[in-house]
């Protein structure tokens, strides 16, 4: 997941390969409640691990369900079974509405004392028809700020008050279906007398999601009859019964983003379509008939069971005018693909886009200008117009609201074809739904490597390059490459194989080098699963590195690992030719130095701290020798690239020196 404060996306040109998407966001928190409620335990396969399952499980953990998290996707959840939750009870649900709607209901009905609340956003979402629906029960309901709105007190201290079920129980469905679901999934706690009637008043939005929600009921052994979306019974002796396991498929609406990423990149030049994991057309989501929109725009897509493939098709992609309210969260991707089509596309029927993660269309619309389109906007539409020409789009930074979808979405205008990049501000709210959305993009999507930027930082030895390098690679979410380490990680691997270091064995030497598989992680060096950072610092390592490094075939494989690592979304390089060799095009070089006496210094803490004694006097002097001959040997001398940047760092910190290369790195961005 990136933390950073914004990700910047390099231009894309096309997507291949396959993606494994994560669980549903939608099914995860309905099983993880409906196991909680069953009686035994419930083996979870392909959870979604997200910042909206997270609440779900810490909460289930604070009422007393047993939670045990096994790794590798499966969660045991051993449900109350008829007890009472653990009372009282303060529940943190984020910005999850599949927790705080369900909880909402199912504690209301449990009996207890609870305040559930979540970030500030959730205090503005609505859940007065629930809290009306429950008060209609009996349920003593409190909303602690604004009436009709989270945090909320639920208040059955001296148990559940007498329930009215005789009258069918009446919902508002318009503004949001979760307010149903929460009952479907939490009255059959009390239907065991006599059936459970609730009746929808209004419009039902959203209606695929209570297929859902019946779907699962049915799984745990609660089979509900409804007339037409509007009346729905629980029928009398409803029973929560766990089927031991369950899986969730993974997420239709996180298949959207992959789709639109097929529709506009996959399957050109004689490639292969898109392969999408983990959901099929056998979908119990709604969200999977983004599938005949997306074709509706011209996208080739095929599918089974648990599969998707979807490649171009029409291009430009086609206009569309569609009713989205059957699909309000995949909608959002459809008006990033409208950039692409060749008219204006409109969405329809999405007034509860206004009442999600922020105000959508509003954030939308505005995002959407941001890069040159023209957007309208209605209550409950919004139509995009595509840019005319390429030289139409700009290089935007797009906002995210703290909203994932916003998030994701947006990452398609990185396949724009001025050949921009995208600043995503905040990525990491894609946590709430797919932690490593990014990384699943960037491991598909592709660009020639001469578009995705370098950051090359060469300088003496001591000058702090290493450090500076590896902590702006961290706040640009870039990858890092300490090139001086890779000789020496070569040289180990070497020894580990048996390999000696001699020239007889060059072919050899040189294939290993070739598919080193070494990663700069963390501040820490690994080999494959080894971390190896402090086996390559010692004496006979270093030996053994300029041994390797005189073999010309070794140099040429490391170099062409050393390219290897222009990956998506960027790189930090640092050594002493990497602006001058290896990255001789890199948008941005920085020369790095201090005087001597500073980097006598700060190499002698350094071998104070691993407790190896030296004195200050002789590691200078060894440094000004070592500057002499680095800088007048004949083969690569030590200089900087004719377009570095000089950055003196003598009087600088550490943060200093890297605020000062993120500050021409951003001065050289279109955003
Ligand atoms: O029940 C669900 O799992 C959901 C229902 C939808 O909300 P609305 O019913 O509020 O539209 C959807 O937007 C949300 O992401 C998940
Ligand atoms: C609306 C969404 O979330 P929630 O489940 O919090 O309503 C969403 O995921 O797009």
């Amino acid at each position: 997941m990136y933390s950073t404060a914004f990700l910047d996306l390099p231009p894309l040109r096309q997507a291949s390969g396959s993606v494994q998407l994560p669980g549903s966001k939608s099914i995860s928190n309905r099983v993880l409640l409906l196991a909680a409620l069953s009686e035994g335990t419930t083996e979870v396969h392909d959870l979604l691990a997200s910042d909206d399952t997270r609440v779900m499980l810490d909460a289930l953990r604070a009422l007393g369900c047993g939670v045990h998290e096994a790794g590798g996707g499966v969660a045991c959840i051993t449900g109350l079974g008829g007890r009472r939750p653990a009372s009282p009870a303060k529940l943190f649900l984020g910005n999850a509405g599949t927790a705080m709607r369900p909880l909402t209901a199912a504690l209301a009905l449990l009996g207890g004392e609870y305040e559930l609340s979540g970030i500030p956003r959730m205090h503005e979402r609505p859940i007065g028809d629930l809290v009306d629906a429950l008060r209609q029960l009996g349920c003593r309901i409190d909303c602690l700020g604004s009436e009709g709105y989270p945090p909320l007190r639920i208040d059955h201290e001296g148990g559940l008050p007498p329930l009215r079920l005789d009258a069918p129980i009446r919902v508002r469905g318009d503004v949001s279906s979760q307010f149903l679901t929460a009952l479907l999934l939490a009255l059959p706690l009390v239907a065991q007398e006599q059936d459970v009637v609730i009746e929808v008043v209004g419009a039902l939005i959203s209606r695929p999601y209570i297929h859902i929600t019946l779907e699962l009921l049915a799984r745990f052994g609660i089979a509900v009859r409804h007339d037409d979306w509007q009346r729905f019974v629980i029928p009398a002796g409803s029973q929560y019964r766990s089927p031991g396991q369950i899986h969730v498929e993974a997420d239709a609406s996180s298949a959207s983003y992959f789709i639109a990423a097929g529709a506009m990149a996959a399957g050109l030049d004689g490639q292969k379509p898109l392969k999408i994991l983990g959901v099929g057309l056998d979908s119990i989501q709604g969200d999977i008939r983004f599938v005949e929109a997306a074709q509706a725009m011209g996208a080739r897509v095929a599918g089974g069971p648990g599969w998707l493939e979807v490649g171009r098709g029409a291009w430009p992609l086609k206009a569309i005018d569609l009713d989205c309210n059957h699909i309000p969260d995949a909608a959002m991707t459809l008006a990033v693909m409208a950039l692409y089509a060749d008219g204006v596309t409109t969405l329809r029927n999405i007034a509860s886009w206004r009442v999600k993660e922020t105000d959508r269309i509003a954030a939308m619309a505005c995002e959407l200008r941001k890069l040159g389109a023209t957007v309208e906007e209605g209550p409950d539409w919004l139509s995009v117009a595509p840019l005319p020409r390429a030289a139409d789009w700009r290089a935007a930074s797009i906002h995210t609201y703290d909203d994932h979808r916003v998030a994701m979405c947006f990452s398609l205008a990185a396949f724009n074809p001025a050949g921009l990049p995208v600043r995503i501000e905040d990525p990491r709210c894609v946590g709430k739904t797919f932690p490593d959305y990014f990384e699943a993009l960037f491991a598909v999507a592709q660009t020639p490597p001469e578009r995705i930027p370098v950051i090359c930082i060469d300088g003496p030895t001591a000058s702090g390059k290493g450090t500076v390098a590896a902590q702006v690679a961290q706040q640009l979410g870039y990858h890092f490459l300490d090139s001086g380490a890779m000789y020496r990680t070569a040289a180990l691997a070497a020894m580990r194989a048996g390999i000696a270091i001699e020239a007889q064995h060059e072919p050899r030497l040189a294939e290993l080098a070739r598919h080193l598989p070494v990663r700069f992680e963390g501040g820490r060096i690994w080999l494959a699963g080894d971390d190896i950072t402090d086996a390559i610092r010692t004496e006979e390592a270093g030996m053994n590195a300029s041994r390797v490094s005189a073999l010309p075939a070794v140099r040429q494989a490391l170099v062409a690992l050393q390219l290897g690592f222009r990956r998506l979304p960027g790189l930090v390089a640092d050594g002493r030719d990497m602006g001058t060799v290896i990255f001789p095009a890199a948008p941005l070089k920085v020369f790095l130095t201090a005087s001597a006496a500073v980097r006598a210094e700060r190499r002698h803490k350094q071998l104070i701290s691993k407790g190896i004694s030296a004195t200050i006097s002789d590691l200078r002097a060894d440094l000004e020798a070592r500057d002499a001959r680095d800088a007048s040997r004949s083969a690569s001398p030590l200089k900087a690239a004719e377009d570095a940047l000089l950055l003196d760092n003598s009087l600088l910190t550490i943060d200093e020196a890297v605020a000062q290369v993120v500050a021409w790195w951003q001065a050289r961005q279109p955003f």
